[in-house]
């Protein structure tokens, strides 16, 4: 991979590696554009099988972040972060402590959060060292973990594609296949189950399934098989790339809307369902509720104000969907030039001279 070609390619600022020999951390922030704000990203814990699958999910998913920021209306730029190892295994204080202390030296141009991998109590060793740090206990005054908000935001946008493709956003008996039924997802089928939605379920952790099952009447299927199941709405909750050139011929859903980020393997993948008639939700649109939450922290947490702007994703997958039907275009492409009229727009109006620049960390 030529790196340097890469972020000059996609427009990213900067790659920062950090190494902690007595911890053991090898963690990767990537910053991909700042125009907004200081970049805000999660921190992602993978067993990479190379490094260079490391720093490549580094990248796609620090821009997504921009993209991300930019629709929910946040002022915050795009970063994320990855570090290498197990997190079932290899995690310790020193290395916490040492990520913080790396992310304190970016002095505000990186701000940090939980995503896959990574927990409160991971946060809250990190703010041992640094400021820059989001999803706290809310024994500290924040907003902890932002899985049940970024479902909540799920929840809401889903009904706006169901609007779409059914012509009500009553999700009540429509049947809802969900992959992954992790943090997010959990919290999901709990608003689905409510208003009366079926659910079909898969997980690799059995254990996940099962209490899917028992709580909600899932009805559980094998991880493969997922993708063929007779429904009206595929929730794709796990990792990302699942829709691709195997999955999309088994697919019968007529909407997607799910968690995962970066769910389309490439952009044809996006053109390809949208020429299929499947109302998709892009992800980085309707995920965008636990960026929104953590966000809130930055000017003093207040929940209430938090979900009020999570509740927004329906309007702006709705207003996505509006662009794709005007423009003719797929809705991720709608998405990303919603994103990329925002930043030009800020970039522009941002652009005189200031002795001492205001921004959204300054509050703190
Ligand atoms: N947590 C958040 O607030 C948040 C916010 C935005 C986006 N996301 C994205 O949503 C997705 C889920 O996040 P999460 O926090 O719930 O993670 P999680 O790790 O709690 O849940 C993911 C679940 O997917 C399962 N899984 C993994 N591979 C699978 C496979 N091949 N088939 C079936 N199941 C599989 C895992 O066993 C796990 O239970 C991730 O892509 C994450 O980046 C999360
Ligand atoms: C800031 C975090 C809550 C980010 C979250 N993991 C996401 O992908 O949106």
């Amino acid at each position: 991979m030529e790196i340097f070609k890469y972020m000059e390619n996609n427009d990213y600022e900067q790659l920062v590696f950090c190494q902690d020999k007595q911890s053991g951390l090898k963690a990767i922030i990537a910053i991909h554009d700042t125009t907004l704000g200081p970049a805000l990203g999660g921190t992602r814990m993978w067993t990479y099988s190379s490094e260079e699958e490391a720093i490549e999910d580094a990248l796609r998913l620090s821009r997504g972040m921009t993209y991300k920021n930019a629709v929910a209306g946040l002022n915050l730029g795009g970063g994320k972060t990855v570090i290498i190892g197990d997190p079932h295994k290899d995690k310790n204080e020193e290395m916490f402590r040492a990520f913080g202390r790396y992310i304190q030296g970016l002095d505000g141009r990186y701000i940090t959060a939980e995503d896959v991998g990574t927990t409160v109590a991971d946060m809250d060793i990190i703010h041992e060292e640094t400021d820059y740090v989001t999803g706290i206990s809310p024994a500290f005054g924040s907003s902890g973990n932002p899985s049940p908000v970024t479902a909540y935001g799920v929840y809401r946008g889903m009904k706006a594609a169901a609007k779409e493709a059914f012509g009500t956003d009553i999700l009540a008996g429509k049947v809802v296949a969900v992959q992954g039924v992790g943090n997010v997802a959990y919290n999901l089928c709990q608003h689905l189950h409510e208003e009366g939605a079926q659910l079909i379920v898969t997980d690799i952790n059995k254990e996940a399934v099962n209490r899917a099952v028992k709580e909600f009447n899932a009805r559980a299927v094998d991880p493969n098989d997922i993708y063929g199941v007779e429904c009206d709405i595929y929730a794709p909750c796990a990792l990302g790339a699942t829709i691709n050139d195997q999955t999309i011929p088994q697919l019968k859903a007529k909407v997607i809307a799910g968690a995962a980020n970066n769910q389309l393997k490439d952009n044809q993948h996006g053109d390809i369902i949208h020429e299929m008639g499947i109302v998709y939700a892009p992800d980085y649109v309707i995920n965008a509720g636990g960026v929104i939450n953590v966000a809130d922290e930055l000017y003093g947490y207040n929940r209430e104000r938090a979900l009020k702007k999570v509740e927004s994703i329906y309007d702006n997958i709705s207003q996505v969907i509006d662009i794709a039907m005007r423009d003719n275009i797929p809705t991720y492409k709608a998405a990303d030039r919603l994103a990329e009229e925002r930043i030009e727009r800020m970039r522009i109006s941002r652009s005189q001279f200031l002795q001492k620049g205001h921004h959204i960390l300054s509050r703190r």
